[in-house]
């Protein structure tokens, strides 16, 4: 995806054109109650010019102008929707593009591989992809490494490592394997796949109003109701005191007093927040976890592979009294052979280099394999007599006490040891024998703290959790500079924590990539998902960062905030521009029976009908004026929420009264000097 593109692009304006005129029909105008009414109004004025046309009625130059600037009052809105949607659906073309037909091979049940058609493929095939092949689906890799290009979605050419058993499994249909071969299990089917969903969602197919934004929907309705009624009832009065209005003057004050500038721009403000979102390579699958993101005030990040690298490699056996380093590394490599996860791999590597034992075929041999999950905190086999574990300490702990043994107090202090520098201790166990501690070396990403700070600054506490021990936590937590850490949590602690936070009003971001973080994702207000984490993740939340950058949250909290700033900006800009234009009209319509209304007049304009003009003018402009700062979103500063409120009441609440006093003056002015009323 592109990172930035200007605003204006010519193909996209074009597209925005026809779009705009598309959206007049009154089915989807509909949808959007303030420009409706103009529609309306629009469409009485237009019969009304036809009708006195052939009735030959004086005052048709000014009627047909008051008519078409109407017209455009409404097509200015439509483009600005239109221009708000145009963006995603260029980026939808291009995503089309990778969306083309490949062949996979497919996984038969006698273990042989056919061809099939992608399109062919169902969840649970399983596909093998070899360098230089496209991979045909989505899926997750359970066999193998391999480097991915995933350009094509991402827009990122550097390559990213896709692998089995760890947290970074995750694969997309379209992208592309540069190096190795892996094995994929597919898990979804055609038309549900993320490149499906990804362009429904730029696209905008999808698009739900948030209830904040159904909500200030019926403000506005309510707001055009009144006015509606108010100059409905102004007729008989006009008519009573001697100045009867015409529709044309009526309409064009109803305009110009019911919010269209907000009315005119609020789908465009959204609608550019999740485009912004995706410029960051983030989807969003709904705008209610946008708006979500402006407010969060606790974010959760996991500390494996989102504060730290997540490479968590062994560098280091410590044996036991008694046990010599030859045992503990066989011991150590023989329970991590069939474990797939990064941690398991990197041990057996270690045991290899450093004192020579190959790793064994276990395949043919009796053996049983129990799988690290995120609950036991451990992993190993029984093989034969040898029952090997290695896991978390206090897991470890748990376990041989259960077997009778018990864990030597060198053990624990080398525990100690290792979690006190910030590293990963595991204990291996054989039987109920403690044997020692692997060392599991992982590093703080750089820039951790500045970001950390920057969040702070914004008013967000950020908590680390971990499956691991209280001193590593507290090592990396202090290194990495997070407000609190939560240890040895268990998946169901972290949805705990979430679920105590909101208890207590606050809104929750989370964000993660393993199928232990799945319920958390799922329980926070926001939860974004890594890309390259596990299906499970992916579902759960409801943001997916393409970039798989955890920090990627301060973005985010960013553009929900400015969306936020922007509608509230815009709609009061909207109310308070809207009071200066009874300024205009009023005097207009009434000066010649109430002379008394001269003294509303404080902007000396030159007749009555070049005051109606100007003012309804003015009223259509400020919406194109104000596309810009629609789709870009009002200037965005780490400030508390008050300081912001404060500042944007000065700055458009002020600035919309004061605006169009002097846009209608000069607007007036021209028309003047051209002679047009
Ligand atoms: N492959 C493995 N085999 C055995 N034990 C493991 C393995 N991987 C991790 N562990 C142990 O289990 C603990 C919990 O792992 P888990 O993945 O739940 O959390 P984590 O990766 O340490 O932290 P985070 O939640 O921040 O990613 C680890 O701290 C480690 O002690
Ligand atoms: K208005
Ligand atoms: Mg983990």
């Amino acid at each position: 995806m592109k990172k930035s593109s200007p605003l204006f692009q010519a193909s996209i304006v074009k597209r925005a054109a026809v779009d705009a005129l598309k959206k007049l029909d009154p089915r989807s105008m509909m949808k959007n109650p303030v420009m409706f009414v103009v529609e309306v109004g629009s469409v009485l004025t237009t019969l009304l010019l036809v009708i006195d046309r052939a009735g030959h009625k004086p005052g048709f130059g000014f009627n047909l102008q008051i008519t078409l600037w109407l017209w455009f009052t409404v097509l200015f809105a439509n483009f600005a929707e239109a221009m708000a949607e145009g963006r995603g659906k260029a980026q939808a073309d291009t995503l089309r593009k990778a969306k083309s037909e490949t062949l996979a091979r497919r996984l038969k049940k006698d273990g042989s591989y056919e061809e099939v058609a992608s399109s062919a493929l169902r969840v649970d095939d399983v596909v093998e992809a070899a360098a230089g092949q496209m991979i045909p689906g989505d899926g997750e890799v359970i066999y193998g490494v391999a480097s991915v290009d995933e350009s094509a979605i991402t827009g990122e050419s550097a390559p990213v490592i896709r692998e089995a058993g760890g947290d970074r499994s995750a694969v997309t249909g379209g992208t592309r394997v540069l190096s190795d071969l892996i094995r994929v299990r597919i898990t979804s089917n055609p038309g549900e796949t993320f490149l499906d969903r990804m362009i429904a969602l730029v696209e905008g197919a999808e698009r739900q109003k948030t209830p904040n934004e159904i909500a200030l929907n019926i403000l506005l309705a309510g707001l055009t109701i009144i006015f509606l009624l108010a100059v409905v009832t102004l007729q008989p009065f006009a008519i009573y005191s001697g100045a009867p209005q015409t529709v044309f003057v009526l309409v064009s004050l109803l305009v110009c007093l019911i919010p269209t500038t907000i009315g005119g721009l609020l789908s465009a403000i959204g609608i550019a927040g999740m485009d912004r979102l995706v410029q960051h390579n983030v989807l969003a699958m709904s705008g209610r976890a946008v708006e979500a993101a402006g407010d969060v005030n606790t974010l959760l990040l996991d500390k494996t592979g989102t504060i730290t690298i997540g490479n968590r490699e062994a560098t280091a056996f410590l044996p036991a009294p008694g046990v010599s380093a030859d045992q503990l590394a066989d011991a150590a490599q023989l329970s991590s052979l069939p474990d797939e996860t990064p941690e398991g791999r990197s041990i057996v590597v270690l045991a290899k280099e450093k004192f020579g034992l190959r790793g064994r075929e276990l395949s043919g041999l009796d053996a049983e394999f129990i799988p690290f999950s995120a609950t036991t905190r451990m992993s190993g086999v029984n093989l034969g007599d040898r029952v090997v574990r290695k896991g978390a300490a206090d897991a470890i702990e748990r376990y041989v006490n259960e077997l009778g043994g018990s864990m030597p107090r060198e053990v624990r202090d080398a525990v100690d040891e290792v979690a006190r520098s910030g590293g990963t201790p595991l204990v291996v166990a054989e039987g109920n024998r403690a044997m020692g501690v692997i060392h599991l070396k992982d590093i703080v990403k750089g820039g951790m703290k500045e970001r950390f700070a920057e969040l702070r600054r914004m008013g967000i506490r950020t908590i680390m959790i971990t499956g691991d021990n209280p001193l590593t936590a507290a090592a990396i937590a202090r290194e990495a500079g997070v407000d609190d850490f939560l240890a040895e949590a268990k998946p169901k602690d972290k949805m705990d924590l979430i679920k105590r936070e909101q208890n207590e009003g606050k809104l929750v971001a989370m964000t993660g990539d393993g199928t232990n973080d799945a319920p958390a994702l799922a329980q926070a207000d926001v939860g974004v998902a890594m890309n390259s984490g596990t299906q499970a993740a992916k579902e759960a939340g409801n943001m997916v960062d393409l970039d798989s950058n955890p920090t990627k949250l301060i973005e985010i909290v960013a553009i929900g905030k400015q969306l936020l700033m922007t509608r509230g900006a815009l709609t009061t800009f909207s109310i308070a521009n809207d009071v200066a234009k009874y300024f205009a009209i009023i005097p207009a319509m009434f000066a010649g029976v109430f002379p008394v209304l001269q003294l509303l007049n404080i902007m000396h304009l030159a007749t009555p009908q070049s005051a109606v003009l100007s003012a309804v003018i003015f009223n259509a402009l400020v919406i194109v004026a104000l596309i810009p700062l629609a789709l870009r979103g009002v200037g965005y500063r780490a400030l508390s929420a008050e300081a912001l409120l404060q500042r944007n009441l000065l700055v458009y609440g002020l600035g919309g009264m004061i605006v169009p006093f002097i846009g209608i003056k000069l607007i007036d002015m021209l028309i003047v000097a051209v002679h047009l009323a």
